[in-house]
């Protein structure tokens, strides 16, 4: 097996878990945030930056990273770890949602999918296959199947199809997987789909836990949806997963929805959002959100955030990361990254110690009041 989930507790207020994932670069502790590194680099940050904030995992994209540097060259490289130089664990994405999302004129088949490349509209195709052999030569230690990630809302027969036709991809990818022998190394995630309808997340669960996958994750939601039809498809959809395995929210990454996530049994989660809206000069603070570029800054000497001892929040002032950011100095996204991300891996140390003190519901509500979360 080339990854174990080992359960350590599960919280008395919430049925929260608290775990840790063995892989072959490393241990995971579980509920975890995975910074995305789409194009092999988490934008702006050292690898050894990501590793003193204590990032434990990474993702990157098969989609992009097939197209550009190419998967030939990073194979040739011995792989993502060595070229991107990070020796922990790594994620990929599939370029099922990315397929859907970034490049248009795409033309769905049994086979696989028909698109155009966002980068110089060439003609491409990509088939389940195709997506094992891409995150093979990658290396990641965990690989997604490939999917179809359909839009909410969307017609019900619509959503119906598409998950069967992603539950047959994701017995092919496995199939081909296991035939290659890159089970024994890469650990492939199958994917639950089934849009907003409980019935066809149970349909599509079912299908996933019967291919025996080591770990699953829960697609096609943080696609625009309310936030309650996303935590009702949880309450609905994760009951009906293995616990003996992770469970992987893909495209979260908001305070509120992640310390929601995991009181529904979510193990791991992803989301470009913190390292987004720094480079705007947006931040996530213990006081709510901080719109650093805001001129009412302009002559604010504290720090970002007064409760939080990053290297960014002890060594720069409001103000100056406010001129940064306007005079769009790359240092400037450098330290508003570093402290978003160093945010949310903090607030993830912390959900993880409530679990075990069994007061995550405590925690959620002194979070969400001091975040202005509890105001309706
Ligand atoms: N293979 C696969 N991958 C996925 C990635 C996802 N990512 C999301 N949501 C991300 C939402 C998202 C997108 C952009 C920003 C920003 O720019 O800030 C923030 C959040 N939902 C997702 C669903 C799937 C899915 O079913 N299958
Ligand atoms: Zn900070």
């Amino acid at each position: 097996m080339a990854i174990r989930y080992e359960h350590i507790k599960t919280c008395k207020q919430t049925g929260a878990r608290l775990g840790k994932l063995h892989t072959p670069h490393g241990v995971i502790d579980t509920p975890i945030f995975m910074p995305v590194g789409t194009l092999a680099t988490v934008k702006s940050m050292t690898p050894e930056e990501l590793a003193d904030i204590g990032s434990q995992i990474i993702l990157s994209n098969t989609y992009h990273l097939w197209l550009r540097p190419g998967n030939d060259i990073i194979r040739e490289a011995g792989g993502l770890h060595k070229f991107m130089n990070w020796d922990r664990p790594i994620l990929t994405d599939s370029g099922g949602f990315q397929v859907f999302s970034l490049s248009d004129s795409r033309e769905i088949k049994e086979e696989g999918v028909h698109f155009r490349s966002h980068l110089d509209g060439s003609k491409l195709f990509l088939s389940p296959e195709g997506a094992m052999d891409i995150q093979h030569d990658l290396g990641s230690d965990i690989m997604m199947s490939f999917d179809e990630c359909p839009p909410i809302p969307a017609e019900y027969d619509y959503v119906k199809d598409s998950l069967e036709r992603t539950s047959r991809w994701a017995e092919r990818g496995l199939e081909h997987h296991i035939k290659k022998g890159h089970d024994k190394h890469q650990a492939l995630f199958g994917i639950v789909q089934g849009g907003e309808y409980e019935d066809l997340r149970t349909q599509s669960a079912k299908d996933l836990v019967s291919m025996d996958f080591p770990g699953y994750s829960i697609g096609g939601l943080s696609v625009g949806e309310p936030k309650p039809v996303m935590y009702r498809m949880l309450e609905h959809t994760i009951p009906l997963l293995p616990e003996n395995k992770p469970r992987y929210l893909m495209g979260i990454g908001s305070p509120d929805a992640l310390i929601e996530g995991v009181i529904r049994g979510v193990d791991m989660f992803d989301c470009v959002l913190p390292t987004r809206i720094a480079r705007n000069g947006t931040t996530m603070t213990s006081q709510g959100r901080v719109v650093v570029k805001n001129k009412k800054f302009e002559r604010d000497f504290t720090p970002l955030d007064p409760n939080c001892d990053c290297y960014t929040c002890k060594n720069y002032s409001k103000a100056y990361l406010r001129h940064l950011i306007k005079a769009n100095e790359i240092l400037g996204l450098r330290l508003t990254t570093y402290h978003n991300l160093y945010f949310l891996l903090k607030l993830m140390e912390d959900v993880r110690s409530a679990i075990l003190n069994d007061r995550l519901l405590d925690f959620k509500e002194a979070f969400f009041d001091s975040y202005g979360l509890n105001v309706n």
